[in-house]
Order: C-alpha cells, then structure tokens, then sequence
C-alpha cells in the first residue's frame, strides 16, 4: 500500500521533553547530504536519538530528493519524516502540545535555495543558501538554542566560485575555519574517529607547499594543548596516551631529512612531557601507523591533512566522524564528502544506517550533549 505526500505535517505535534537539539545542516543541495539524512530517517533511526533534530535544507529540494530515491509511492512510510518549524524556539512551543500524533524524525527549517536544486549538478547560485545554514547553525549553537551542530558534507570550490569568503575574507576552504573564526578562536583542531583511531591534524586545508611553513611550535603547542584537552574533556581520558607524527620521511632522519622535528617539534613535544602527559616525541609516520603502536595509543597527531586522513580513511570510510576540537561548542561531521556521482541514485536506498558516517556523527554529538548535561 502506498502512502500519499506531503511528508510534512502541520497539525500539533509531541517533541521529546529535552532542551537539547541537535542541529543538522544538509551542506551543498546537489550533494549525498540530504540523501543520507532521508535514508536515515526512513530507516526509523531518527527517533533512536534522546534529542530532537532540527534540520536545514530546501524544503522542496527535500522532498524531490525522496522522490527521486524512493520513488512516489511509499509502503514503508509510518509516521511523518519531518515537521517544518520557522525557527528554533517553535521546538520549546511545541514541546507542550500531546495529541498523540506520531513524532516526526526531524524537524525542518527551510533554508531555500536561489534556484532548484538538480542532484549531482552543483549550481553557484545556490551557494548562498550552504552558508547561510552553517551562519544559522552557529548562532543557535554559540547562544546556546541549540546543543550541538552536526554538519553534512559541502562543495568547497563552489563556495569559493561564488565569491564566499571566511570572516576574515580569506578564501573559504571548510567548515572547521569557518566555525573557528565565527566563534573568535584563533586555533582549533580537525580530529576523525573512527573503531580503530583518531587522528588529529596540526595544519588541516592548505597546500603541501605551505605545509612546512605553517609548523610552527605555537601552532604545534596550541594543538596538542587543544587534543589534550579535548580528549581528557569530550571523550573521558584522563591521561590519553599521543603519538605524533614527524614531518619528514623517518622524523628527518636525524636531521639529515629535515629539521623541522629537532628544531620545532620535539622541544614543543619535551615541554609536554615534562608536565607529566603521556606523548611521544616526534615518530616517523609510516611505522606509527602499524597496529603495534596504534594499539594501545589514544589518538595520533598528524602534521598535515593527506599524512594522517587516508590511513584512518583506509580503516573505516563511511564510518568515522569528522569533529572539530577547541570550539565552545559541540561540531561533528560527516567523513565523506559531497559525492555527487551517489545524490538521488536510488541505489543509496538501502545503505546501513549504522555504517553511515552521519549516524556515527549524530550518535557522537548525543553522547557529548549528554555528558555535558551531566
Ligand atoms: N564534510 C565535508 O563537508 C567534506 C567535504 N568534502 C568536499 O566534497 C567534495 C568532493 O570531494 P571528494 O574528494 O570527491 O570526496 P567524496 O567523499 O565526495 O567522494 C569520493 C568517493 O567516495 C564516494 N563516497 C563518498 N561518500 C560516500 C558514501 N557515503 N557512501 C559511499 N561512497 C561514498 C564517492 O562516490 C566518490 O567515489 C569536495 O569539494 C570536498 O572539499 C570532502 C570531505 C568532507
Ligand atoms: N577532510 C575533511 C574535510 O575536508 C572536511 O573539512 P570541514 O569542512 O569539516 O572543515
């Protein structure tokens, strides 16, 4: 039997009785974001969470994209997969009101886009609309109206066709600067988790050219600071145990490969030591990787994006969150990016919920809102 549309509903509704939500962003339209979303919300998995999910899309480019994966018709629909709300404090209004109707999934703001939104073709017109919704998340964020952001994957180069800028007007290269500099931080971290590690990164999007340049021992002592912390605070480890990578082919070789390891990263590592934190000096990165060192260390430090993501990537695409270290507030992410080749291709359909990064990142941010909460 096939149920009819609109998925919406409009009549009153329950929310569960929490003040925590949970702010999702779709990213760019074009893109696996939205996908990913309905397929979990068709799975029932939604409604697994202990808060409420408020999600940013197009409402009509929503609803096409069900349409295009799920076709017209749909047997499985029991309950409504999302309820429009016009803004963040609808969910305290709302949350009074029992009539008994079935929860929806999520609740949608509509962020619309300039133009409609064709899967798998970015459009630079609509542009505006994927930053408007990270501009949105933060506000809720930063104020407190929501508990935590949940990002799903954008297009960066669209971004950057379309003249967006960061803040402080330099290029727009991803969502970890574009949170730093909205919320005044002068230096976070990029981490992703997954079953077998985490990994976080002391330069996170800038060419290889620059790389050496930008380590620096500020930069490498406000990040080890930064996943110190971090990991003692978000993920209970009260003295986790850091390797770090060098920079250099065998940590320089003695100097002979490069100096970078004697000169700014292993005086910065000494300092840390001698305050009592379990962390290595600088290792070279190849035999770091290896299950001997990696099983029992809490988290690897890696120098550079392309060092340490497709080790981690190699062990568990589709799987591992993306978090933001250092924020005031929580920020998990998707591992994947835009995908354009997968948006609106029915075969998606039937992904496993628990395999699929964004459910690796809600059930993150949950598990950090509530031991917050604590
Ligand atoms: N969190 C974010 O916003 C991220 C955004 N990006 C951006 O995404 C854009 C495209 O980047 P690419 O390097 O092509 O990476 P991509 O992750 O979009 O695609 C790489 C390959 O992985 C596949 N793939 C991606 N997600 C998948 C999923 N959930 N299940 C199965 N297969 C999946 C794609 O089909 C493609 O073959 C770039 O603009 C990049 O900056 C990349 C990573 C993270
Ligand atoms: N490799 C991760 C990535 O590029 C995502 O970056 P961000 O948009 O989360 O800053």
């Amino acid at each position: 039997m096939s149920t009819t549309y609109p998925l919406t509903k409009t009549s009153s509704i329950n929310v569960k009785p929490s003040s925590a939500s949970l702010v999702v962003t779709t990213g760019e339209p074009a893109g696996i974001g939205m996908d990913i979303l309905l397929q979990l919300a068709m799975q029932q998995k939604l409604g697994e969470l202990s808060y409420p999910l408020i999600v940013l899309a197009d409402e009509a480019a929503l609803q096409q994209r069900f349409e295009l994966i799920y076709g017209s018709g749909v047997s499985k629909l029991s309950g409504p997969l999302w309820q429009r709300i016009e803004s963040v404090n609808d969910l305290q209004q709302i949350s009074g009101q029992t009539k008994g109707n079935a929860l929806p999934q999520f609740y949608l703001l509509h962020v619309g886009c300039a133009e409609p939104v064709v899967a798998g073709q970015l459009n630079v017109n609509n542009a505006a609309m994927v930053v408007q919704q990270l501009q949105i998340a933060h506000q809720w964020a930063a104020s407190g109206a929501a508990s935590a952001i949940v990002t799903g994957p954008l297009q960066k180069s669209v971004l950057i066709d379309a003249g967006i800028t960061l803040e402080d007007g330099g290029m727009f290269t991803g969502h970890t600067e574009f949170f730093m500099q909205k919320s005044g931080c002068q230096k976070v971290v990029m981490m992703l988790a997954n079953s077998a590690m985490k990994v976080a990164l002391v330069t996170i999007h800038m060419p290889l050219r620059q790389v050496a340049d930008a380590i620096t021992a500020d930069n490498v002592r406000q990040t080890v600071r930064i996943v110190l912390n971090d990991l003692r605070q978000k993920f209970g480890l009260p003295n986790p145990k850091i390797l770090v990578c060098g920079l250099n082919p065998h940590a320089g070789e003695d100097g002979h490969l490069g100096t970078e390891e004697m000169d700014i990263i292993n005086p910065v590592l000494r300092e840390f030591q001698q305050q009592g934190a379990n962390i290595s000096l600088a290792m070279p990165a190849d035999t770091l990787f290896t299950t001997r060192h990696l099983q029992d260390c809490d988290a690897v430090i890696a120098m550079y994006h392309d060092q340490g993501l497709p080790v981690l990537k190699s062990h568990g695409f589709g799987d591992t969150v993306n978090l933001t270290l250092g924020l005031p507030y929580i920020r998990t992410s998707v591992d994947h990016g835009t995908a354009l080749d997968l948006a609106g291709n029915s075969a998606t359909s039937d992904v496993q919920p628990s395999s699929s990064s964004l459910w690796q990142a809600l059930i993150m941010a949950e598990a950090m809102v509530h031991s917050q909460q604590k």
